[in-house]
């Protein structure tokens, strides 16, 4: 493809000047042509006409592959133009992949992520096309050169005087107008928040009943108008200094016209040379600037491929582990002394230690916001504790490969994803192995209570869920739920469940069926479970209450109802709201 570029662009700057040149001796052919028929002895007009003829045929044709040569370019440039936005979004997707949560969490990362993907899939292209144009336009220039020359190397000179000024504005714009886009770049990701909850289906339905549209929309103008502002002081500046600057080119021209014709006149050219060298300059001159706005657009374009360099080199942690057993198989899960804040927070989790050994069962209870969710997320080493440390079969967590801990721990988080995929997927997604295995689904659907809802849908277990497609059908919360669930019953090889408020949804018929099923089916494995549920919360064999961060009782419902604190007032409080 590069070959076929290179070789299109070649032949679409070298012609033109060719045209002109044939041009020059179809004039000069039609001059003389008359000038002999004008004589007594004229021969017949076919014979003066037939090597004119030839020279406007051999123009037409050369005329006919410059069109050729340039359609080509076109096809290959829109061809690159798929390949290489795809290449780059799939390295920008990728790289995402490698970053860590408290990446992600990050704003001003996140802002690289927006900023990349806004234009991943133009810039690359557009500094390669350039690049092409600036071959193709230097090459024209270079054979116009030739050309001109021979009229007057100070006609060459004046042709790139008149072209710099131009082209010194148009590069210090460019920076300019990179530097608005940074500067604007949060703005520009809150208007595309608005965008997205103005146009989602996810909230439309609560914008609609607060009636929020008014509101966010007006949020989103004023966004637009402060933009706007800017915008317009630099498109206006940079156009009248481009129009000003522009017409220092056209004058060039037409002084250079002038001198033409007065040499023409003298009679130091001919018509044919005259009308060679206009067009030579004229097209000259469009050469030259589109060669100087392809330098100045490569030099913009290079400011914003800058952005995604960062993004794209933006380290990442090493996944140091290598461990796939542990030092003590069979010690299961330790939290020893473990504290936690969130990147450039205060310390949420403070000296946390447990032991969860196989075949046990651990419920977390607790009040929002008091940490129970943070202490998964550490177990899941989506984070690493700032203090104190985690140990998995008397082996760090942070010396674990990556892939077999993966393996190990299944986890349900309360905020799980309702992928728009079919409803099979949307199971199979709990475990990469057996995406595609339908009788896995089926498996893991009966034991999360999905089957039944799942096999009445129109197309079973191929239906398409959420709205985003077509046919795609919607879930209620708890039928929701059941899919979550049958995803942590995918996992048949995790040895730690994680369920984080599982059942919220459910009605309490089903909520008791979970329960009495998982653990029939977790009978070997570790289980920690969170909710607000007492009733779900009782026949754990170890309760933690975690308050503000630190766990404040330990034992079972018993011995937690004996000790008469926190727990046995919370349990009270609700079994009253019962009765
Ligand atoms: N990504 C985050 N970045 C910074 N702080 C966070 C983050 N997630 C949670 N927090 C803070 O950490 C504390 C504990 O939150 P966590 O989600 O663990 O609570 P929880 O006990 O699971 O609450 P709930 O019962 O409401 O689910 C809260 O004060 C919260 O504000």
């Amino acid at each position: 493809m590069m070959l076929g570029l290179a070789l299109c662009t070649l032949v679409a700057g070298v012609l033109p000047a060719v045209a002109a040149w044939v041009g020059q001796l179809i004039v000069d052919g039609v001059v003389a042509a008359m000038e002999v028929q004008k004589t007594t002895s004229a021969p017949p007009l076919a014979q003066s006409l037939a090597p004119v003829l030839w020279l406007v045929a051999l123009e037409g044709a050369v005329i006919g592959l410059i069109a050729m040569a340039q359609r080509g370019l076109d096809a290959q440039k829109s061809l690159l133009r798929a390949r290489l936005g795809h290449r780059v979004n799939v390295m920008i997707l990728q790289k995402a992949g490698t970053l860590s949560l408290a990446q992600f969490e990050d704003s001003e990362l996140y802002d690289k992520l927006t900023r990349a993907r806004r234009e991943a899939s133009t810039r690359p292209l557009g500094l390669v096309n350039k690049t092409f144009s600036l071959l193709q336009n230097a090459i024209s220039l270079g054979s116009f050169g030739v050309l001109l020359v021979q009229f007057s190397p100070w006609a060459l000179l004046i042709l790139v005087a008149g072209a710099l000024p131009v082209f010194v504005s148009e590069a210090k714009f460019s920076g300019e107008a990179f530097r608005l886009f940074r500067w604007r770049s949060p703005q520009s990701r809150m208007q595309m928040y608005l965008e997205t909850v103005l146009a989602r289906e996810d909230s439309i339905k609560e914008v609609k009943l607060f009636g929020l549209e008014g509101l966010f929309l007006q949020r989103y103008r004023a966004i637009f108008n402060r933009l706007f502002t800017e915008e317009r002081r630099l498109t206006l500046r940079r156009e009248g200094w481009g129009f000003a600057l522009g017409l220092l080119g056209t004058l060039t021209f037409y002084a250079a016209y002038g001198w033409v014709v007065v040499e023409t006149v003298a009679g130091a050219l001919t018509l044919g040379q005259m009308t060679m060298y206009l067009m030579v300059f004229k097209q000259g001159q469009s050469a030259l600037s589109a060669s100087l706005t392809a330098i100045s657009g490569m030099y913009e374009d290079n400011l914003y491929l800058s952005n995604l360099y960062e993004y794209l080199e933006q380290p990442v942690e090493e996944e140091a582990g290598t461990a796939t057993r542990g030092q003590t198989p069979g010690d299961g899960l330790r939290f020893e002394n473990v504290s936690f804040a969130y990147p450039g927070g205060k310390e949420v989790l403070h000296g946390i230690s447990l032991h969860l050994t196989p075949g046990q069962s651990l419920a977390l209870v607790g009040e929002n916001g008091s940490g129970k969710t943070t202490l998964i997320k550490l177990l899941t080493r989506l984070y690493s504790p700032t203090a104190g440390r985690i140990v998995l079969d008397g082996t760090d967590l942070r010396d674990w490969d990556a892939v077999a801990l993966r393996e190990r721990v299944g986890v349900i988080f309360q905020d799980f994803v309702r992928y728009q995929l079919p409803v099979g997927e949307n199971l199979g997604v709990g475990d990469t192995h057996a995406f595609d295995d339908e009788a896995r689904w089926k498996h893991a659907a009966r034991h999360g209570m999905a089957d039944d809802f799942i096999r009445d849908m129109p197309e079973g277990y191929h239906t398409q869920l959420g709205r985003w497609f077509k046919n795609g059908q919607e879930l209620s919360g708890g039928q929701w739920q059941k899919i979550a669930l049958s995803r942590a019953y995918m996992r048949e090889n995790a040895d730690i469940l994680v369920l984080d408020e599982p059942t919220a949804a459910m009605d309490p018929a089903a909520e008791a069926e979970v329960f009495s099923r998982f653990r029939q089916h977790s009978r070997d494995k570790m289980t920690i479970l969170i909710s607000h549920r007492f009733s779900t919360v009782r026949s754990a064999e170890q309760i933690l209450v975690v308050d503000a961060g630190r766990i404040i009782e330990r034992g079972t419902h018993a011995e937690l109802l004996a000790q008469n604190g926190r727990y046995a007032a919370l349990f009270r409080l609700q079994a009253r709201g019962y009765q």
